[in-house]
């Protein structure tokens, strides 16, 4: 069972679980709505910083092909109007205790993925939630702002 939590570190809500999960376990799925990169990028241009709630990620980089995909056709997922309790999953440097993995689905007509979360070791009740989101701080020319880290990790890469 998941809980969404107020932290107490300056990262405004976060998750947690309410039961011992081993290493492996699958946690929850990542629910956006799925967006182009051009797409993203345009909405990003539209909001003000402060109404941006969540990070989005990217779905579908083409994984496995040698293409390298046009932003028009590159996926991604944006849980900032629609989404569920992954959407309060904050960020820690390096040692989180989840891993995204695309769960490819196959169909007859197309393929597409699902971004599920899987724990990267066991995880005791009551601890937060957390997951690499691979950001690179010091880029400064990102169209979304970074946000101060305060993830605690031993690996912090926020530093100035
Ligand atoms: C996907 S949301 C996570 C849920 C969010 N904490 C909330 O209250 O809605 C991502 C946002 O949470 C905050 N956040 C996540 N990880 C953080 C961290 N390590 N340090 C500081 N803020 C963090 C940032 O404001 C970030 O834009």
């Amino acid at each position: 069972m998941l809980q969404v939590f107020l932290t107490d570190r300056h990262k405004g809500w976060g998750l947690r679980t309410l039961q011992d999960l081993p290493k492996g376990s699958f946690v929850c799925e990542y629910v956006g709505e799925i967006l182009t990169n051009t797409e993203l990028y345009e909405r990003n241009m539209q909001s003000s910083g402060s109404e941006r709630h969540t990070y989005p990620v990217t779905l579908d980089a083409d994984w496995g092909s040698e293409r390298i995909l046009r932003d028009e056709e590159a996926l991604c997922l944006d849980a900032t109007f629609c989404g569920n309790v992954a959407r309060f999953i904050n960020h820690r440097c390096f040692d989180a205790n989840l891993i995204d993995i695309p769960v490819e689905i196959e169909t007859p007509d197309r393929h597409y993925y699902h971004l599920a979360f899987f724990t990267t070791r066991d995880v005791s009740a009551s601890e937060e939630l957390t997951w690499d989101y691979g950001i690179d701080f010091s880029d400064h020319d990102h169209p979304i702002k970074a946000f101060h880290c305060c993830c605690g990790s031993e690996f912090c890469r926020d530093v100035k």
